[in-house]
C-alpha cells in the first residue's frame, strides 16, 4: 500500500481525494497496490465539519513518518515551502501543483529532493491538466526548444471568451471563473499576469536550461482591457488573447506575458474558457501544441494523481533536473508586429495627421458618431523599441490625452 497525505483540501485537493476514490480500482490494477489517503490538511476545521474523518488542521498529522507522498495542494509560499522542505528531508516524496512556490524554490526544492532520494513532482503546476512537465524534461529532451508561445491562465483566458463571445462584463466573468474554482486565492496573481509569467518562468528554465525568474518577465495583465478593445479586436477578426512567449535571440531570451490580437482563426484563437495551449518551437519536432484544460477541480487532480503513478511506477528520486546558470530575460519584441492604437484626443485631425507622418498605417477604423474622443488604428511596426521612440514622439504633441495599446500577431515568427 502507498500511504499519501494531502496538504490542502480546496478545488484541487478535494479533486485529487475524489479521483483515488472513483478510479481507486483501476490504479490498483494498473499499479499492483492500493494508494491510501492518510490525512488531510485544512486551515479550517469547521468550514470542513462532516466532510472527511482523515481531515486535520496539524501538519505534523500528514507529514508523518507512515506517509509516502507528501501532496501539497494548498498554495502560496508560506507555509507550503517550509511543510514541503520539511516532508523532502523526512524522505517523502512531494508533488506539488503550486507554481508560486515551484517558480520561487523548485531548483532548490529538486536538489533537496534528489538529496534525500525522493521526488519533486509538479507537473499540474504548469497548464493544469495538460501534461507538459514530463513532456518537457523527457519525451523532448532531445530537442532544442527555440521558442515557446502559450496561453498559461484558465482564468484569463475565461474572461477574455465570455466578454468576447458572450459580452459578459470583466468584473462578471471574473466572479465566474472564481465560483468555478479557477481563479487563485487572491486573482489579482491571474488578471495581472503574474500566475501566467510564474509558469512561463517554470517552461522556459526547463526548455532553455537556464533559470528565468518569473519577476524578470516582462509582464502585462488583462484589468485594461475593455469592451471597446474587444469590439475593435472583432472587426480585425482577432480576438484578444493573455499570450506568455519566451524565445531565443542570438545569446538572449525574450520573456513577455502580454494580451496580445491573434486570428480569430489560428490556433491561440479557438483555444476558449479555462482551456489552455502550449506551443513549442524544437529543432527535432518542429512546432508542437498542447491543448487541454488548464485550470479547475479535476483536470488539476488528473496531473497530481499522474504524478502519483509516475512516482510509484519510477520510485527513485531521478524526476526533476536542477538547473543553476541563470539568465535575464530581455522585454523588447524583435519583430514586426503591428499595435492596435486608442488614442484619446480633442483634436482627432492633428492626431490622425502625426500617426500618418509617423507611422505606417494598416487602418484607422473608429466610428465618427461613437468614438467620440479617441483616434482609433492599427499601425505597423518595425520592433518595439521603434515602436516606443515613435511613441513617445506622438505623446510629446501636446493634444494627446492618453493612448492605449494592444499587440496584434499574424502569427508568433520564430
Ligand atoms: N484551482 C485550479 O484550477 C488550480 C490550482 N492550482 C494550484 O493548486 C494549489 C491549490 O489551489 P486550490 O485548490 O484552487 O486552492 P483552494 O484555495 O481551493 O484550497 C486551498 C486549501 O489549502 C488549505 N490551506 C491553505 N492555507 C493553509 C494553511 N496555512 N494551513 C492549512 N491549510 C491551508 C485550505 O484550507 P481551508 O479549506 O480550511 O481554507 C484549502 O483547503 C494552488 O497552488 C494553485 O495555484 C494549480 C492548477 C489549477
Ligand atoms: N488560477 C490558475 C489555476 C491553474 O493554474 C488559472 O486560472 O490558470
Amino acid at each position: 500500500m502507498v500511504s499519501i497525505g494531502v496538504l490542502g483540501y480546496g478545488v484541487v485537493g478535494s479533486g485529487v481525494v475524489d479521483l483515488l476514490q472513483k478510479n481507486g480500482d483501476k490504479l490498483r490494477q494498473k499499479l499492483g497496490v492500493d494508494l491510501n489517503v492518510f490525512k488531510i490538511l485544512v486551515k479550517n476545521l469547521d468550514k470542513h465539519k462532516g466532510r472527511s474523518p482523515l481531515l486535520t488542521n496539524k501538519a505534523e498529522d500528514v507529514i508523518h513518518e507512515k506517509v509516502d507522498i507528501v501532496i501539497e495542494v494548498m498554495g502560496g509560499i508560506d507555509p507550503a515551502y517550509a511543510y514541503v522542505k520539511k516532508a523532502l528531508v523526512m524522505k517523502k516524496h512531494v508533488i506539488t501543483a503550486n507554481k508560486d512556490l515551484v517558480a520561487a524554490h523548485g531548483e532548490e526544492l529538486m536538489a533537496l529532493a534528489r538529496e534525500n532520494q525522493v521526488c519533486f513532482a509538479y507537473e499540474a503546476s504548469v497548464g493544469g491538466g495538460i501534461p507538459i512537465i514530463r513532456p518537457m524534461t523527457d519525451s523532448l529532451a532531445a530537442n532544442d526548444i527555440s521558442q515557446i508561445a502559450a496561453i498559461l491562465n484558465g482564468t484569463t483566458n475565461y474572461i477574455l471568451t465570455k466578454m468576447y463571445k458572450e459580452n459578459m462584463d470583466y468584473k462578471a466573468a471574473l466572479q465566474e471563473a472564481q465560483r468555478l474554482g479557477f481563479a487563485e486565492s487572491n486573482p489579482e496573481s491571474d488578471v495581472m499576469g503574474y500566475d501566467a509569467a510564474r509558469k512561463l518562468s517554470i517552461l522556459s528554465t526547463l526548455a532553455y536550461d537556464q533559470k528565468i525568474d518569473w519577476k524578470e518577465i516582462d509582464v502585462e495583465g488583462i484589468t485594461h482591457i475593455d469592451a471597446q478593445d474587444i469590439k475593435y479586436a472583432k472587426k480585425l477578426g482577432c480576438v484578444i488573447k493573455l499570450l506568455a512567449i519566451s524565445k531565443k535571440k542570438g545569446d538572449g531570451i525574450f520573456a513577455a506575458v502580454r494580451p496580445v490580437m491573434v486570428s480569430e482563426k489560428g490556433p491561440f484563437g479557438q483555444i476558449d474558457n479555462e482551456f489552455n495551449g502550449i506551443m513549442f518551437q524544437g529543432d527535432a519536432i518542429g512546432e508542437m501544441m498542447f491543448i487541454g484544460k488548464g485550470a479547475g477541480k479535476l483536470p488539476t487532480a488528473s496531473a497530481v494523481v499522474g504524478d502519483i503513478v509516475h512516482i510509484v511506477q519510477n520510485h527513485k528520486g531521478k524526476y526533476g533536473k536542477v538547473i543553476v546558470e541563470r539568465k535575464q530575460p530581455c522585454h523588447k519584441w524583435e519583430n514586426p508586429f503591428q499595435w492596435m492604437l486608442r488614442i484619446k484626443t480633442d483634436d482627432r485631425y492633428k492626431v490622425m495627421g502625426s500617426i500618418s507622418e509617423l507611422f505606417s498605417i494598416n487602418n484607422f477604423m473608429f466610428d465618427d458618431a461613437q468614438d467620440k474622443g479617441e483616434v482609433i488604428c492599427v499601425v505597423e511596426i518595425e520592433n518595439e523599441l521603434s515602436g516606443y521612440e515613435k511613441l513617445r514622439h506622438l505623446e510629446a504633441q501636446g493634444y494627446i490625452k492618453g493612448i492605449k495599446k494592444i499587440m496584434k500577431l499574424e502569427e508568433i515568427a520564430s
